[in-house]
């Protein structure tokens, strides 16, 4: 795998394990670049410990996440050295969190959160940076206006179309999104939806997102992988996976949905 070719992401086997007990195990895909995959299951499944591994914010002990870096070959994300995966990540892949406070810079203008991840990795001239975060503003549908508010001035939606601003703003291949609809109101996670379905198209990003919502896996995501007790128990198409569902946890799941 090299950064041009296809293959953005590739997990092998990858465990994790609390006190013993496997948060996560046996966990194998690999993730093609234009590529998204929803990742569902019941809480305490294991889909947010997967998650963080693959972020690099929390090391597996078992198994191999190799991921793409830009003018290298695959890189094992975990094989690196701590202070090289903090220095790449950021080109490499952008986590969204479903809280937008947790991806924020609370006391940083909306502007200056956008401007930040390119002011670390190198970029230093104030006025294209003002120029970028407008363009940035505009793409995620916030009123460039409001580009010296502070984010606890935004509402919740607001907020999180910034925080995927400030996530894409660097160009990841790679972004991962942990329920990033999840405590918003229906109108307001629809037009997010719209947004990223729009932004994964018009980069052409390769993508994991993590939801307990069918419904948001469904618009979003090429590929579902249903994971039940720490296991990926099912992975397909993703409207095989609603329609044709194999294993029975899989088919109880589609089901309480159909039926509410
Ligand atoms: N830091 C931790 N210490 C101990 N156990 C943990 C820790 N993080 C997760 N676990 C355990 O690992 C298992 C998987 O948790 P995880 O948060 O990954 O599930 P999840 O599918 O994301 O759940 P939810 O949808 O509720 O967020 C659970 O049994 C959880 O209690």
């Amino acid at each position: 795998m090299t950064a041009d070719v296809e293959e953005i992401l590739k997990v092998e086997d990858v465990g994790k394990f609390f006190g013993g007990r496997a948060a996560c195990r046996d966990v194998s895909f690999t993730l093609h670049r234009g590529e998204v995959l929803g990742i569902v299951g019941e809480s305490g499944s294991g889909k947010s410990t997967l998650l963080k591994c693959l972020a690099g914010m929390t090391a597996p002990e078992r198994g191999k996440i190799s991921v793409a870096v830009p003018g290298q070959n695959e890189r094992d994300l975990w094989a690196m050295d701590e202070a090289e995966r903090e220095q790449l990540l950021p080109s490499i892949l952008s986590l969204i969190h479903q809280n937008p406070r947790d991806g924020l810079r609370l006391d940083v203008s909306a502007g200056g959160n956008i401007a930040e991840p390119l002011m670390t990795g190198g970029h230093r001239h104030y006025g294209s940076l003002r120029d970028i975060a407008l363009e940035w503003l505009k793409n995620v549908e916030i009123d460039p206006a409001r580009i010296d508010d502070l984010p606890l001035t935004f509402s919740g939606g607001m907020q999180q179309r910034l925080q995927i601003a400030r996530g894409l703003v660097t160009h990841p291949q790679l972004v991962l999104m942990d329920e990033p609809t999840g405590g918003l109101d229906v109108s307001v996670q629809a037009r997010l939806l719209d947004l990223l379905r729009r932004l994964v198209r018009e980069f052409n990003l390769a993508a994991v997102i993590v939801t307990h919502d069918l419904g948001v896996a469904r618009l979003l995501s090429d590929r579902l992988m249903v994971m039940q007790g720490g296991r990926a128990i099912e992975t397909g198409l993703t409207d095989r996976v609603l329609e044709d569902p194999r294993q029975a946890y899989t088919q109880l799941l589609v089901s309480s949905v159909l039926q509410v």
